[in-house]
């Protein structure tokens, strides 16, 4: 079946019509397996092995995150600083650890972006030598 019929088969609406927005196609893209190898697995070591996979810049259009052309996202320089520093400062002041008997749970959940359908629930534990490090 083609792509853009399996498309319009999702998203069709009791009235028969079908109504597809910019960031449903683009959810739908980042599933295509002619383009992504074992798309519904997480594998962000895919964007190591082939780094032109991850060019987020606009020019990639199996890959917009940050959208494209004249209405592409302002904010990448700051996005990118945000992300890693953000990541980085909380992945060096504590260890995590999920709550006793529970799982990691990666399914998501179709919408406007991208959501895990069950919450992910961390604890974070302190581990800097002194308490005053943290403020
Ligand atoms: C990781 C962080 C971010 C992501 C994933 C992201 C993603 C996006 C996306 C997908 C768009 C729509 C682009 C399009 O329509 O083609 C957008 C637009 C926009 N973003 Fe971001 N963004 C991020 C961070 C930021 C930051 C830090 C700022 C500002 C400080 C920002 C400001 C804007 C503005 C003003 C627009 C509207 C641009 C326009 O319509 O002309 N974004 N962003």
């Amino acid at each position: 079946m083609d792509f853009l019929e399996i498309l319009l088969e999702l998203t069709q609406q009791e009235d028969g019509n079908s109504s597809l927005t910019m960031n449903q196609v683009k959810g739908l893209l980042l599933r295509d397996p002619e383009t992504w190898e074992n798309p519904l697995q997480f594998q962000p070591e895919r964007f190591l092995r082939d780094a032109g996979k991850g060019d987020y810049q606009g020019n990639n259009f199996n890959f917009l995150p940050f959208g494209s052309g004249r209405r592409i996202c302002p904010g990448i320089p700051l996005g990118e600083k945000m992300v890693l520093y953000v990541l980085a400062s909380l992945l060096h002041s504590f260890d995590w650890k999920l709550p006793e008997g529970s799982q990691i749970d990666l399914t998501d959940k179709f919408g406007l972006a991208l959501n895990k359908q069950e919450p992910l629930i961390a604890i974070p534990i302190a581990k800097l030598s002194s308490s005053q490090h943290y403020y």
